[in-house]
């Protein structure tokens, strides 16, 4: 979480600002669309704002196929943006390419899900997290070494594993030679792509431990991706909920687990899996499917699955994001936040004071 790193004017310095950016992947499509100009694209990622903070951490939630991926890998150049802006420590990076993305490799990197995918499995855990130092000239010979070998004890390897093989290791090591060859390169920000997922509940919690130590001890800001909410609670300043390629609210970890606004974040906390069983009120439950990619619903994307949806203007405009009233820096893009206080009154949607009699009532 947050260590210090501010402007002459006593703000956190932005590290990384997207500006709305959008992912649009082509459809795989049969030859008569492509003759007849038909054509579709996959609508991953499709006008978002996201800033990271020098120090923090920003989580970005959703479920499968909400687009945290795409744009994980969208703001950190692994992808080329179809539109919008993105500025790393000032400089815009949305239109580099080749010689101009090396400094960029370098300090922007990505910790993939599976380590595997990231280590050659021909090559020893050490000479892959080495190379990085290679590529970018930044070590050489013993040096190179003992700095790869101080990095395995940072993360609690020892120096004997820097001979091993990927398939030698247990999957807790192979993620820890994952944040060695993050870390090699002396980054400034990290994306982590479901670093825990693969793992069981222990050693979930060793490695976000080991994730937040190594925050404070490399003056990183971490850019965390995850379908887990339990999850980013236990790292993140800052969270953005995503859904169908949108960024629905955002807000700090006490804004979307306290006082959440838009139907679909608090159904995604309602499903919170509790400890013995059961989910976290049972209360509002995720129906549906996510929508098509192709061709989201008209007016908000989460209209079709709204346990609150107003009729016409829900389906017929799109909410933006807009400010909670008493939370500086808590967004979301509903249409009841619109709703004057007497509708409101009327046909509100749970306060924070309902939801924990909802959650106290229903045993939790
Ligand atoms: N390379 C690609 N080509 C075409 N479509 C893609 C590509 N990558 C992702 N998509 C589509 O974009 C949408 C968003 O996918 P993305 O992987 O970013 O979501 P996600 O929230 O990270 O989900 P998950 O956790 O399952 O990976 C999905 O509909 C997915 O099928």
């Amino acid at each position: 979480m947050s260590t210090t790193d501010s402007d002459a004017d006593g703000s956190s310095r932005e590290l990384l600002n997207a500006t709305n950016v959008k992912k649009h992947f082509p459809l795989d499509e049969g030859l008569f669309d492509r003759l007849f100009g038909d054509s579709q694209v996959v609508r991953a990622v499709d006008g978002v704002d996201l800033t990271v903070h020098a120090g923090e951490t920003v989580g970005i939630v959703g479920e499968s196929g909400s687009g945290k991926s795409t744009l994980g890998r969208t703001v950190s150049r692994l992808y080329e943006p179809t539109d919008g802006s993105i500025t790393f420590d000032g400089e815009h990076i949305e239109t580099h390419s080749g010689r101009e993305l090396r400094p960029i490799r370098r300090r922007v990197q990505y910790v993939f899900q599976d380590p595997m995918s990231a280590l050659n499995p021909r090559k020893t855990v050490g000479e892959s997290v080495a190379r990085p130092l290679t590529v970018h000239d930044i070590a050489d010979g013993a040096a190179k070494w003992d700095r790869v070998a101080d990095l395995f004890e940072e993360v609690g390897l020892a120096r004997s594993q820097l001979d091993s093989y990927p398939h030698e290791l247990s999957g807790g090591q192979r993620q820890r030679v994952g944040l060695c060859r993050a870390l090699v390169t002396e980054p400034d920000l990290v994306v982590f792509d479901e670093p825990v997922s693969a793992l069981d509940v222990t050693l979930q919690a060793q490695i976000l431990n080991l994730i937040d130590r190594l925050q404070r001890a490399f003056d990183l800001s971490y850019l965390l991706i995850s379908h887990d909410l339990n999850v980013v609670r236990q790292v993140c300043d800052r969270i953005a909920v995503m859904y169908a390629g949108e960024i629905v609210e955002r807000g700090t970890v006490a804004d979307i687990f306290g006082n959440p606004q838009h139907p679909y974040t608090r159904a995604l906390l309602d499903a919170i899996p509790q400890v013995g069983g059961g989910r976290r009120s049972g209360r509002t439950s995720l129906g549906g499917e996510p929508p098509s990619a192709t061709t989201p619903p008209s007016g908000c994307r989460f209209h079709p699955r709204c346990p609150e949806f107003i009729d016409g203007s829900c389906s017929g405009r799109k909410p933006a994001l807009q400010a909670v009233e008493g939370d500086a820096g808590h967004e979301a893009a509903c249409h009841w936040l619109d709703r004057s206080e007497a509708e409101r009154v009327t046909h509100t949607p749970p306060s924070r004071a309902e939801r924990e009699v909802i959650q106290e009532s229903s045993g939790d």
